[in-house]
């Protein structure tokens, strides 16, 4: 199989045969290309024509008053009957010709230096140079990009989740004769004025240097789907640069003509590719703009110097470092209530990342006496999660998932509220009849290391389900069931069973906004932990059914729910 490099190496060779055999022409003046055609990378839908179908729908069919007359049912369903997909992929629109404007302004802004390797220091500083930018701009720092030797001026940038946009100097400040320069593209593209620039999100020029290729790729990242991809050749040769891009792999993609001038849309979810193969660096203006009316948080001009730093996952300010506190989560129970999915779940989350270990048993069976001070107890309790890592990705969050916390809550609490006040909790609760089952099957269960048999414990080994709840009952009664009120601590309180009543993404998304992340679709919503084993007879249901009574009437008149079944009522009788 080819190395990496090899395959580049092919590519770039590839690419130079296709300049002298493959058509270069303008991609169609199409106007703008609908964002419901990137609802999905291409290329996860080109071996299913169904998928195609589900993904576009109508969109290919419609007529003109949007309406559809491809049989489907009234409601909008469709019954899944074996029709023909209505578009195919080569028929979704990727390439876009938006319009064609002078370069003269940007083409001598940009000049100087564009060509000056990387390696080498110019005779004159110029916008290319890092030195430059991190004194009068702002760098943006992408420590795997730009080892390609790829150099950037960047005007606007925002993160994945496009929640902030940050403006730099050389944007908002005038006199540096950007916006002059590229208000003819801003309204060729209807981007002209105020509202117009605010629907902008990223926006740089990219010198690419010569003998080079950026293999074939479709974009990801959450941002990909929200923004139309606009690329304006600047400084380039057409007849030496090949840039492809259409359809769902290597041999799908059509050459588009990048000419000196053309503003031009691509669809970035469909693979795309560039080599090259001019003597000289060869300049884009690339910029992304969201549609009208979608919601940005907030827009952050920052200050001349300042750093950016973007990984693939997040995009910090550097003087952000270390603002974030580990961890910023618990989920402190109750065991065998999902705890295990939730973590999972949120850990699905781009800017979620897991600690080193899930149940860390910090606050209770690995409490350090010997340690006197808080900072002690910290240092320790960070050894746990990459803490000197997420220092540098304050955008990023990491938890502590130890279901036992909520059983001995009465000690975990005050240690928790002393050594990590900030941190937002997560209880999850099940139907206690349905949990002890759960409870006795894992600690009777035979699967497992030696080690997690012992740590689940064996006092109930060799005894029948019977014989431990009147047991345990007997334990409860003079314990009781409820500790103390927690006091200031932010509390996330979800059953369980609402993850199968509403769907484990609603239930997911209600721990996103408790953690302050951005809706994220997780991938996958199976069931973790999970055991098959046989029910319980109802005389030992009733029996604890009764048992439980009265606990659950004042956990329900606490939690405003109206019962365990999954009703979708959350804490505060706020509906999921
Ligand atoms: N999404 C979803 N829907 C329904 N049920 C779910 C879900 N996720 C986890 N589960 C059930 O939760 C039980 C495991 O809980 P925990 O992971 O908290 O267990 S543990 O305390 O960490 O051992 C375990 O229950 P049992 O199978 O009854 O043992 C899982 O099946």
């Amino acid at each position: 199989m080819a190395t990496p490099k090899e395959e580049i190496d092919r590519q770039h060779g590839e690419a130079k045969r296709l300049l002298s055999t493959m058509p270069n022409l303008g991609p169609p003046e199409i106007g703008e290309i609908s964002l419901s055609y990137k609802v999905a990378p291409l290329e996860s839908l080109q071996t299913k024509a169904g998928a195609v179908k589900e993904a576009w729908g109508n969109i290919g069919d419609s007529n003109d008053d949007g309406s559809n007359d491809d049989g489907g049912n009234d409601d909008g369903s469709n019954d899944g009957n074996s029709k023909e997909p209505l578009m195919s992929i080569d028929e979704i629109p990727c390439t876009s010709t938006r319009g064609i404007v002078d370069m003269t302004k940007l083409k001598s802004l940009v000049r100087a230096g564009h060509d000056t390797p990387i390696t080498k220091s110019p005779a004159k500083p110029t916008m290319w140079d890092e030195a430059m930018a991190s004194k009068e701009n702002v760098l943006v720092t992408r420590r795997s990009h730009d080892a390609w030797g790829i150099k950037k001026i960047v005007l606007m940038f925002c993160d994945d989740f496009i929640q902030t946009i940050y403006e730099m100097p050389w944007w908002y400040d005038e006199a540096s004769g950007f916006k002059e320069a590229v208000r003819g593209i801003l309204e060729t593209l209807g981007l002209g004025g105020e509202g117009g620039e605010k629907r902008i999100c990223r926006m740089l020029l990219a010198s690419m240097p010569p003998d080079m290729t950026i293999p074939f790729h479709h974009d990801t990242g959450e941002w990909v789907n929200k923004t139309h991809r606009v690329h304006v050749p600047v400084i380039t040769d057409h007849t030496k640069v090949l840039f492809r891009c259409g359809g769902g792999s290597e041999g799908q993609m059509k050459r588009v003509k990048c000419d000196e001038g053309r503003v031009f849309e691509m669809n970035n979810q469909a693979k795309h590719a560039v080599s090259n193969h001019w003597d000289s660096y060869r300049v884009h203006l690339i910029l992304d703009y969201v549609d009208e009316g979608f919601k940005v948080n907030e827009r952050v001009r920052l200050g001349k110097g300042e750093e950016l730093v973007q990984t693939r996952r997040s995009i910090d300010r550097k003087k952000d470092y270390g603002k974030r506190e580990t961890p910023s989560y618990l989920i402190i129970g109750a065991q065998k209530a999902g705890t295990t999915s939730m973590y999972e779940y949120i850990n699905q989350h781009p800017l979620s990342v897991k600690g080193r270990r899930r149940e860390t048993h910090f606050f209770d069976w690995r409490w350090q006496d010997n340690l006197k001070t808080k900072k002690e107890q910290k240092e320790f309790y960070d050894k746990f999660f990459f803490a000197n890592e997420l220092k540098q990705c304050p955008s990023c969050l990491t938890g502590d998932s130890t279901p036992s916390y909520l059983l001995h809550s009465d000690i975990v609490i005050p240690r928790v509220k002393d050594v990590c006040p900030w941190v937002k909790l997560i209880v999850m609760l099940r139907n206690p009849i349905d949990r002890a089952l759960s409870h006795y099957r894992m600690v009777t269960s035979d699967d497992g290391t030696d080690a997690q048999k012992k740590i689940r414990g064996m006092a109930w080994r060799g005894l029948t389900f019977e014989q431990v709840i009147e047991m345990e009952m007997v334990e409860m009664e003079k314990k009781g069931l409820m500790g103390e009120d927690a006091g200031e601590q932010e509390f996330l309180i979800m059953k369980m069973e609402d993850m199968k009543a509403v769907g484990v993404q609603k239930a997911v998304e209600k721990a996103f906004k408790h953690l302050g992340l951005p809706d994220y679709k997780v991938q996958d919503e199976g069931a973790k932990n999970s055991r098959a084993y046989d029910g319980m007879n109802e005389e030992t249901r009733e029996k604890l059914k009764e048992f439980y009574a009265r606990w659950d009437e004042k956990l329900f008149g606490l939690l405003g729910w109206a019962g365990w079944d999954g009703d979708g009522i959350s804490i505060g009788g706020e509906r999921l």
